[in-house]
């Protein structure tokens, strides 16, 4: 047998990663500009990133070496000098929202920005605002927004901290009566905000418990910023490994400390002169400040996966191992089905959720319009699905990003790949702004409602919500449901009305439970899956129908992506489909065969396409901050520079050599001697 010709490993990575480019059959700049929503917010994006790539301030390079005080005041310089770019370049807020995003930082500047500021806006008073909204937008204060307590998160109404009115001044008294009543977990609260949102129960003069309402406090001086008087506020610690370092999550305690009446948050519940109470006119309209957020986590997971697979992808694909070939070369990781699998359906996922979150931030505004005119009717439904969809993208998110990391093998446990500080980063979006499971029970509640509404009246799904559509399954005029068959995992509206029927059947079975019958300890989480992923299986079906907006191969290959969502939410859906008779074992062979079978010719139709794909995502290796992720594919090299800016190997010999390692090993030797000097001796 010939010899086989050798291969210089280091040099091939960039010779995998020009072909797997070569290969692509889309145009990336289009797919882009989709992605981006229009060539213009690419080119913004573009423009920017030139601004902050010149910015020395803005380098990662050493950021994994800082501890976590250093990483706290390196975040506090990244904001000033961004604050200030904003001012030198007169950036509008769509740039400097987008400037912000692409330094791709922890920085606590972002509470102000996506808790703060919207609070501010959507509930401030006209006093409040003529006071305060100037130097709010303008950064003359800081804010943050504090709710949860030591003793409770989830159960808003049992908060402690109190703000009680005192006519005779005409103004609130905050009051921390206990230790569980300490504000704790405020992100910016530890050494950052100057000023807060407090979420306080409302006391009347006359003693009267009016339940949680949202208080403006100025938490430090404007002039050194020290706590004001009467307030004792810290940072709560270190987080899970390490997480979210640069952060000053805090806690603060409130002694008597006394704020005018005009800083309620009164645009819609009202305390008067004399103390009495003015009711809001529905009891969820403060809801909008949390319902923009959980809003905005939808395409923020998108991006957060996309991360995730272009640096997975970009790796597997030019790590190779195995036996090698005739042209002497190991195979590419990623052309193992087991890879494969678990990587393309992260980046049909990612492409999902951006798109996803275009939909979901244009009905919210929506919603928002009306709510501004006091009409609430849409409220109920969007508060639902929010909830449904918060969920339903962290959780995945969260196991996307560490599924993409393991797929690395060992050096996607190095720091130096970013996917450890991506996933612990991206980690609390299951617990803040509504722990998972609690809000699980919150869309089963407004299912069920529905669900019972359909039931008893047909006139009822003619009224169904959009993101409730699949309830009109459950109407006695609509057919029965499909027979599962070979074709039905190639045809878009059949696998999107499996889902639906899924949905629907689950809801059905649970509203029909007797109050008496026992239910498992998991319904809310298997129900609020299906019914979330039927809403969004219908979007994803009208994004198909949208890509005749692009040229035929990019929609080609997108549909692809989009047909393995579909395809991959259903085979996740299997245990359901089962449970509830939509699959049936018929005695004729496995029925989850040909899903399987069509997953795998899917995942192999993208694969051409993987690092076109990634690519079109446009991020550049300064934002990816990973040396397995760099775009050449020449990962060996990153990696091998990153290693040698480790703090550890500028001392040849550490300095725990003397003290600690060498008595160690020399007792150790003079052990040995004592043994071999007996064993002679036998
Ligand atoms: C990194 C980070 C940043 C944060 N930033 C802020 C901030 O800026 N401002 C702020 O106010 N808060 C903030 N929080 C707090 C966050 O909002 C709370 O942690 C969250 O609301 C959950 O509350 P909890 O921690 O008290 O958990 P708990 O409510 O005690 O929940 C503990 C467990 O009990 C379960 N559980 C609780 N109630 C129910 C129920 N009714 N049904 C079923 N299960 C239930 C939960 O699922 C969970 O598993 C932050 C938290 C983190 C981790």
């Amino acid at each position: 047998m010939a010899p086989r010709p050798r291969v210089d490993v280091n040099q091939q990575t960039a010779v995998d990663m020009n072909a797997a480019r070569s290969q692509t059959s889309i145009n990336v700049q289009t797919v882009k500009n989709y992605l981006y929503g229009g060539q213009k917010a690419w080119d913004l994006r573009q423009r920017l990133e030139k601004i902050i790539a010149q910015e020395p301030l803005f380098d990662k390079q050493h950021r994994d070496f800082l501890g976590r005080t250093d990483q706290y005041i390196r975040a506090a310089a990244i904001t000033n000098r961004l604050t200030e770019l904003q001012r030198m370049h007169g950036w509008s807020q769509e740039e400097y929202r987008t400037a912000s995003s692409l330094l791709s930082e922890v920085v606590s500047i972002a509470l102000h920005d996506a808790a703060f500021q919207p609070v501010f806006l959507g509930q401030g008073s006209p006093a409040l605002m003529d006071n305060y909204w100037d130097l709010v937008h303008e950064k003359g204060i800081q804010g943050c927004y504090l709710q949860t307590e030591l003793g409770h998160g989830t159960n808003v109404a049992r908060l402690e901290t109190t703000s009680t009115y005192i006519p005779e001044t005409q103004e609130f008294e905050l009051n921390s009566p206990s230790l569980t009543s300490t504000k704790w977990w405020i992100g910016a609260l530890g050494k950052s905000a100057t000023h807060g949102i407090v979420q306080a129960k409302l006391i009347l003069p006359d003693g009267k418990d009016m339940g949680p309402h949202l208080f403006f406090v100025q938490l430090r001086s404007l002039e050194d910023h020290k706590p004001l008087r009467g307030i004792a506020v810290g940072d709560i610690g270190p987080k899970a490994s390490g997480g979210m370092a640069a952060q000053d999550q805090g806690f603060a305690r409130f002694d008597h400390v006394r704020i005018p009446r005009t800083n309620m948050f009164s645009k819609f519940a009202e305390v008067t002169i004399e103390g009495s109470y003015i009711q809001p006119p529905h009891a969820k309209l403060s809801y909008g400040g949390m319902m923009y957020i959980r809003a905005t986590m939808i395409p923020t997971a998108g991006w957060t996966i996309a991360k995730a697979a272009t640096v997975a992808i970009r790796y597997t694909t030019v790590r190779r191992q195995g036996e090698l070939d005739a042209k002497g070369l190991e195979r590419q990781v990623l052309t193992y089905p087991s890879t494969y699998y678990r990587l393309l359906p992260i980046l049909s996922r990612a492409f999902v959720f951006i798109e996803l979150g275009r939909y979901t931030i244009k009905a919210l505004t929506q919603m928002q319009e009306r709510l501004a005119s006091r009409d609430t009717s849409l409220l109920p439904e969007m508060h639902a699905l929010l909830c449904g969809l918060k969920v339903f993208v962290t959780t995945q998110g969260i196991i996307d990003i560490e599924t993409a990391r393991r797929s690395m093998g060992g050096h996607g446990y190095s720091a130096f790949a970013g996917l450890g500080r991506l996933y612990i980063e991206y980690l609390p979006s299951a617990t803040f702004e509504g722990d998972n499971f609690v809000l699980d029970g919150q869309v089963v509640r407004a299912a069920t409602k529905l669900c019972k509404a359909v039931l008893s009246s047909t006139s009822a799904v003619a009224k169904l919500p959009l993101p409730s559509a699949y309830l009109r399954l459950l109407s006695t005029t609509s057919e029965a449901p499909p027979q599962v068959t070979s074709s039905t995992w190639h045809d878009v509206h059949s696998v999107v009305l499996l889902l639906e029927w899924r949905a629907a059947l689950m809801v059905k079975n649970f509203t029909q439970t007797p109050a008496s019958g026992d239910v498992d300890a998991n319904v809310n989480q298997r129900l609020a899956r299906a019914i979330t992923e039927a809403f969004v299986a219908a979007q994803v079906s009208e994004m198909i129908n949208n890509l005749t907006n692009l040229p035929s191969e990019d929609a080609r290959v997108v549909g692809c992506l989009y047909r393995l969502y579909l395809l991959t939410s259903a085979e996740s859906a299997l245990v359901d489909l089962l449970s509830v008779g939509l699959i049936r074992h018929t005695g004729a062979g496995d029925p989850t065969q040909d899903l399987r079978l069509a997953v795998k010719a899917l995942c192999l139709e993208v694969m051409p396409n993987a690092i076109g794909l990634t690519d079109a995502f446009g991020f550049s290796d300064r934002i990816l901050d990973s040396a397995l992720g760099v775009s050449d594919g020449r990962v060996y090299e990153a990696l091998w520079k990153r290693v040698q800016m480790e703090p550890m190997n500028k001392d040849e010999v550490t300095p725990a050599y003397a003290p600690y390692i060498r008595p160690m090993l020399q007792r150790g030797q003079a052990a040995a001697q004592q043994k071999m000097k007996l064993k002679s001796r036998l």
